[in-house]
């Protein structure tokens, strides 16, 4: 039998329960493979009651969940408290936000689960009950460190053909163009090429890479990145056998006739790689993380407390953050 996918609760304020719970209620019309909930029993059996879901939930192990997913959905839970509030932070939810990731990512590094889905968190909440990586990408890195080595985290936004990653990813704009390195530039690029052919079938991927400065620098005068760090890094990448074409402008690389001319766009800064996949599939993009040895997925959207509680929250990014794990690992990447 199948191993199931791990889900994380996600903020229980926000819609990540909600989404998870309407997605078991239609996994049959969705054929949706067997997943597991790391996350708070109660508290979903209150957030089904909430959304008119007649959901059974029970606690489970891993081992039990794919026979019980068609009956019950299966949930190992984890100590602590949870009131079911929707759009109410509540401090005494983080060590169980984040004990939700810890365990799913166990699950998977020990073959019990064969990917990890993640439902949103709510970020400023985590940071002020002391969590300190800036989001779940960095996390999953040391969460699956060998040897006390964390992997490179890579942030890679996909929908369809589009595929977009932010070099830098949650840090202050003013501190981008020093962390915009070479040996950064060539590591992302040999993980996003490794992971295109691995885990996304791509022989031979061909990547965009766009620019920092407006007009990709105007030929050095309206910045000089393009000519002292991005091109040289990309001279490099490309000795290394990595098809890398730039620095291209930013503003006209994601014009679809460009971007479809490559499998991914390695972008210099969070905004510029996210914007264009947000406003184009909202309701469909997926957020990936590169680089790992498990497969991670996640909705590309966030907790959305105002939504929470009212049913009225789109599932489509959430439904598709679950096929494209089931894909990647049915893949054998
Ligand atoms: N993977 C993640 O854990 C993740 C991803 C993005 C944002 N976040 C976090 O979420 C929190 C809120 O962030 P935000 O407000 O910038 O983004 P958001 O995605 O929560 O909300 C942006 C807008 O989109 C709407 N929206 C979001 N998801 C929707 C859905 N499924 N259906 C219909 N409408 C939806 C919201 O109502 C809001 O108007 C922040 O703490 C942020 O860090 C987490
Ligand atoms: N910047 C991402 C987004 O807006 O979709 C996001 O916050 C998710 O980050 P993690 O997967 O690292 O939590």
């Amino acid at each position: 039998m199948t191993t199931p996918l791990a889900v994380t609760m996600g903020e229980p304020a926000g819609i990540g329960p909600d989404l998870l719970l309407a997605l078991y209620a239609q996994r049959r019309e969705r054929n949706l493979p067997a997943f597991v909930v790391f996350g708070h029993a109660g508290l979903l059996r209150d957030r089904a009651r909430r959304l008119g879901l007649d959901i059974t939930v029970a606690e489970a192990g891993a081992a039990a969940a794919t026979e019980l997913f068609d009956a019950a959905l299966p949930v190992v839970p984890l100590a602590g408290t949870v009131a079911d509030r929707p759009g109410e932070l509540q401090a005494e939810a983080a060590p169980v936000v984040i004990e939700a990731i810890v365990q799913a990512v166990a699950a998977t590094l020990e073959g019990q689960c064969r990917g990890v889905v993640t439902a949103p968190i709510h970020k400023s909440a985590l940071y002020h009950a002391g969590f300190r990586h800036p989001g779940h990408t960095e996390f999953l890195a040391e969460l699956c460190s060998v040897d006390g080595k964390a992997a490179l985290p890579v942030m890679m936004l996909a929908h369809e053909d589009l595929r977009t990653v932010p070099l830098t990813i949650h840090v202050p704009l003013k501190d981008v163009p020093a962390l915009v390195t070479q040996a950064l530039i060539v590591e992302t690029l040999g993980v996003m090429a490794h992971d295109l052919r691995t885990r996304f079938g791509i022989a031979a991927p061909r990547i965009a890479v766009a620019g920092l400065n407006p007009h990709a620098g105007e030929d050095g005068a309206i910045g000089r990145e393009e000519i002292e760090v991005i091109g040289p890094a990309l001279a490099a990448a490309r000795a290394e056998g990595i098809d890398a074409v730039g620095p291209l402008p930013g503003d006209t690389l994601f014009y679809p006739p460009h971007w479809r001319q490559y499998d991914a766009v390695l972008a210099m800064y969070h905004d510029q790689a996210l914007v264009p996949i947000k406003t184009v599939a909202f309701d469909a993009g997926v957020n990936v993380t590169l680089g790992l040895p498990i497969v991670r997925t996640s909705p590309d959207h966030g907790t959305a407390l105002g939504l929470a509680g009212t049913g009225k929250a789109s599932a489509a990014s959430f439904a598709a953050a679950i096929a494209m794990a089931d894909r990647m690992t049915r893949a054998g990447a």
